[in-house]
């Protein structure tokens, strides 16, 4: 990487802002998964040695400028302290007087996690004040929130232009093994497409057709495609708007010589319930009543196969409803041949990374980006606004 980290600067008794993901899934004010905290060990950890004093920041869901009780970051505080095993300092706000006093009594390996940026309106319109009072706080500016790295945001980039700015270690693995996966990849290179935002992920199926030999489509994603092909779709996840450019990528990946993979078979059901009826039927046979929920086990055994024949697989959504389990069987099947194959293994994505967790294969996996929208953004080919803005080497 060209960009500098915390590895080429001087940290000893500096007061370090280090902007991090800590958006991490609660339910009744307890962390699920907390997955981005643990990957932000290493630099805190390596700051702590080091000798910094650190500022900890970070947004927790989309509060829209206002204090959300229910989004402050004292849970994530806690589960920190606990992680580190040492104290853990939280500040009610992320600026203002008190913030600073609390700065101004922090010794060298003392850590202090400031209250949810995105409680202030100017965090998400980048004000260059918050900015300014955010950098006021700190010597250097430290970047580990992959996660929020194209997000262009006063804690994110505009700081980043008021103090020496470097990346984390998170940040600096993240952009590296992502960055070697599309820029020189080992080959077969096959990527896997799921999950149920077809708007999202449109782009990331151009960009993938150019550089993968093989691209796999499957969970409600797939069913945009199926209709463009002039098949039944029932009551199946459709983007009517997209069923062109669904027809334009199949011929693309012709054109290019590119293996293009869509569901053969479908277990489709009457309900979204575990209790719904369920039937395996051939593509095109979707009664109008019924949606696909799942790929069919014709599908399930193609899919695995070019995985298992990869050397490089990248995953981002799951293949059908994984969250009920006899919708699972598809996901789990992904996620079995990623753990057993040879190939390299990137997951990106909330969901993905979360099937892999449930079925205790996540610890097989080469790589779980701690990115949704930024891995699937970097992997469009597009530059990040949060790394574009750290000081260069
Ligand atoms: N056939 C289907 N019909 C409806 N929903 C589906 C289907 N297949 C998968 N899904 C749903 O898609 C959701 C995940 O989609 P999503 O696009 O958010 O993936 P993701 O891996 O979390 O990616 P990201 O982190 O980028 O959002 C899951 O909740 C899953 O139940
Ligand atoms: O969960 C994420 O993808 C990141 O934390 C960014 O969150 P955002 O989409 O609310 O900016």
């Amino acid at each position: 990487m060209n960009k500098k980290s915390v590895r080429d600067i001087e940290l000893t008794g500096k007061r370090a802002f280090v902007r991090v993901d800590f958006n991490v899934p609660l339910e009744d004010g307890k962390i699920t998964d907390d997955k981005r905290i643990r990957a932000t060990l290493p630099t805190i950890n390596y700051l702590i040695e080091k000798g910094a004093k650190v500022i900890l920041a970070s947004h927790m869901g989309r509060p829209n400028g206002e204090v959300v009780e229910s989004l402050r970051l004292t849970p994530a505080a806690e589960r920190l302290s606990e992680l580190l095993g040492k104290k853990v300092v939280k500040a009610d706000d992320s600026v203002g007087e008190t913030v600073k006093a609390q700065v101004a009594e922090l010794n060298n390996g003392d850590v202090l996690l400031l209250e949810n940026v995105r409680f202030h309106a100017g965090e998400e319109k980048n004000d260059p004040e918050l900015a300014k009072q955010f950098a006021e706080l700190a010597d250097v500016f430290v970047n580990d929130a992959f996660g929020a790295a194209h997000r262009a945001h006063a804690s994110t980039e505009g700081i980043a232009h008021l103090l020496p700015a470097v990346s984390g270690l998170l940040m600096e693995k993240e952009l590296e093994v992502l960055g070697k996966a599309i820029s020189n990849p080992e080959r077969p290179f096959t990527a896997i497409i799921g999950g149920s935002k077809v708007k999202d992920k449109i782009d990331v199926i151009d960009n993938l057709l150019n550089i993968a030999d093989n691209v796999i489509i499957g969970g409600g994603l797939s069913y945009t495609f199926m209709k463009a092909q002039g098949h039944e779709v029932g009551q199946s996840l459709l983007d009517e708007s997209k069923l062109d450019v669904a027809l334009g990528f199949i011929e693309k990946a012709k054109k290019l010589g590119k293996n293009f993979y869509l569901p053969v078979d479908i277990v489709i059901s009457d309900d979204f319930s575990a209790n719904a009826n369920t039937k395996i039927v051939e593509v095109g046979d979707i009664p109008a009543d019924w949606e696909g929920i799942d790929i069919g086990p014709k599908t399930r055994e193609i899919y695995a196969d070019v995985v298992k024949n990869s050397k490089l697989v990248v995953w981002n959504g799951p293949m059908g409803v994984f969250e009920i389990e006899p919708f699972s069987h598809g996901t789990r099947a992904v996620a079995e041949a990623c753990a057993e194959t040879e190939a390299y293994t990137i997951i990106g994505g909330g969901d993905s990374a979360a099937a892999a967790e449930k079925f205790k294969l996540a610890d097989k996996m080469d790589h779980i980006s701690t990115g949704g929208g930024a891995s699937l953004e970097f992997m469009e080919g597009k530059v990040l606004p949060g790394v574009v803005a750290l000081n260069d080497k």
